[in-house]
């Protein structure tokens, strides 16, 4: 079901110190606040999913920011999506424009990684969105479509059933720069209409589309009132509970 999401995604940041009282500064706010049915998510560094998800209290669930491509062996290094699951972690963060563009993760990796996440019962928080030069060269459709074609349209209708979409044009990641509300809305209709074509309207219509990049309290609300964005996936706001809240109020 379409579910209206906030995602917050600390990067690496945080000690394990520093990440588990930011959950439990995330626990008070949620208690205070009337979330109106926000599912709140917070990723975080691998070292903190299994005591932050003992720590966190509903509405926040926990993520991880990654998984290995393979399921178990020699990868010194990795983490599986067995294990992530193991710690009562929910979600996994795959494909984010920082992990394509320095860990070189292709559309191939990134299938790997999508059907490891949904094999061991993880949801997968998918990334997507075009660099500066597909934008100013008009390609931002076509890289987005690629995107998605080619690391998530292999799965069946009910595995795609367990996917949220996270459209982060990189160019506005840690930037300050923010896209508009209306190019955030053009290109989360799109993508709509590009699932609804590979799958159904219902799918479409279900699944939910978070935007990311620079979103922030003071501009949160013009986004999430556009129809196709159900959510946000946010960085540098979600290290701070007040700020992070701030967006979550938004709706
Ligand atoms: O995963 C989050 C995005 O990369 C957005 O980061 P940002 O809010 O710091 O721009």
């Amino acid at each position: 079901m379409r579910r209206n999401i906030v995602a917050g995604n600390w990067k690496m940041n945080n000690t394990l110190d520093e990440g588990l009282n930011l959950i439990k500064d995330i626990n008070v706010n949620a208690k205070k606040t009337d979330v109106k049915g926000v599912q709140v998510i917070v990723a975080t560094p691998f070292i903190h999913l299994a005591k932050a998800v003992e720590e966190a209290i509903s509405p926040v669930r926990i993520a991880a920011q990654n998984c290995a491509s393979e399921e178990s062996g020699a990868y010194t290094g990795e983490v599986s999506a067995k294990m992530i699951r193991s710690t009562g972690t929910e979600y996994v963060i795959i494909g984010h424009s920082e992990r394509r563009a320095y860990y070189g993760e292709t559309d191939e990796i990134l299938t790997k990684k999508v059907d490891q996440a949904i094999a061991n019962k993880l949801y997968p928080i998918f990334c997507i969105g075009e660099v500066l030069d597909d934008r100013e060269n008009d390609k931002h459709f076509e890289v987005v479509e690629n995107q998605l074609k080619n690391a998530l349209f292999h799965l069946s209708e009910k595995d795609f059933g367990r996917v949220i979409l996270a459209y982060e044009p990189v160019w506005a990641i840690g930037t300050g720069k923010t896209a508009s509300p209306e190019q955030a809305q053009e290109m989360h209709a799109f993508i709509r209409k590009v699932v609804a074509e590979k799958y159904n309207d219902k799918i479409a219509d279900e699944v939910s589309i978070l935007y990311g990049g620079s979103m922030k309290p003071a501009n949160a609300k013009e986004l999430v009132s556009q129809a196709d964005v159900d959510g946000g996936l946010i960085g540098g706001a979600s290290l701070n509970a007040d700020d992070f809240f701030g967006i979550i109020t938004a709706f």
